[in-house]
């Protein structure tokens, strides 16, 4: 193990149908503690199974996942306990629909982490007030609009105090006028040290954001690199077929 990666992904493989679909076919990378990754490529490619491979939402049908140097994919291994580490954003939020804001945000705090409800709720307030939300701490999900549903959802999994953030395509559902308020609550938390690995179709976050660009394709990783060296100077075809398309 090396101490620098939180998280280490050797050779993973997720096939399905009986091997017919290869969603990931080895794919090997390693996430440093407070690196943002951004994955990019084609529709199909595999990154949200590499993402949800990392916290075993999906369970590799091959290959290790290492999580602060334990391996997490072994038969002996506390899924549980590591995933609570992980904190995950959806593209379609997953808020509890008929609990308040202030509910989804303490609920698996109290219950997971065993957080006194006090706590959990002076924890919640304080990262709703940081997005700018702290004022609809008991409205419903459904009162809200999609952009303020995803700053919840990054709040919501923030309150887990995690060592890691897996964002999965978290402005794709949203309207475009949105977008910005939920990207930038994903970039203040990168400037404060968070290891992110972020599946995102938004070039322009990646670009300004990224410490690392992981372009996939295929369910293999194609190329990586610095989005200065990924977005100016790719070196596969592939790559340059894909950023033609949208750049
Ligand atoms: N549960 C499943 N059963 C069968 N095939 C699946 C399943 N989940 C994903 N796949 C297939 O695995 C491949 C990779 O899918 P994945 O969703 O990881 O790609 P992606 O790069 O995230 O795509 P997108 O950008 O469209 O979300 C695709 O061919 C997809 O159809």
């Amino acid at each position: 193990m090396n101490a620098d990666y939180i998280i280490q992904a050797n050779n993973l493989q997720k096939h399905f149908d009986g091997g017919e679909i290869k969603a990931l076919d080895g794919v090997t990378a390693s996430i440093r503690k407070g690196e943002v990754v951004v994955v990019i490529g084609p529709s199909g490619s595999g990154k949200s199974t590499f993402l949800r491979c990392l916290n075993l939402l999906e369970l590799p049908t091959g290959g290790q996942v290492l999580f602060e140097g334990v391996d997490i994919t072994a038969k002996s291994a506390d899924i549980n306990l590591h995933r609570q580490k992980m904190g995950m954003v959806f593209q379609h939020f997953n808020l509890f629909p008929h609990m308040t804001i202030l509910k989804n945000m303490t609920l698996a705090p109290v219950k997971l982490l065993k957080k006194s409800q006090a706590d959990a709720e002076s924890q919640a307030l304080k990262l709703l007030e940081r997005v700018g939300l702290a004022d609809r701490a008991g409205a419903y999900p459904s009162q809200l609009s999609g952009g303020q549903k995803q700053r919840i959802a990054i709040v919501r999994a923030l309150c887990m105090d995690p060592e890691v953030m897996l964002f999965d395509e978290p402005t794709s559902a949203l309207d475009p006028e949105m977008v910005g308020e939920v990207l930038e609550v994903m970039k203040e938390l990168a400037k404060e040290g968070m290891t992110m690995v972020v599946v995102t179709h938004e070039m322009g976050f990646a670009r300004e954001v990224a410490d690392r660009v992981i372009f996939m394709a295929d369910g293999k990783i194609v190329e990586e690199g610095s989005p200065e060296k990924i977005f100016t100077a790719p070196e596969q075809g592939r790559t340059k077929e894909f950023l033609a398309k949208v750049l």
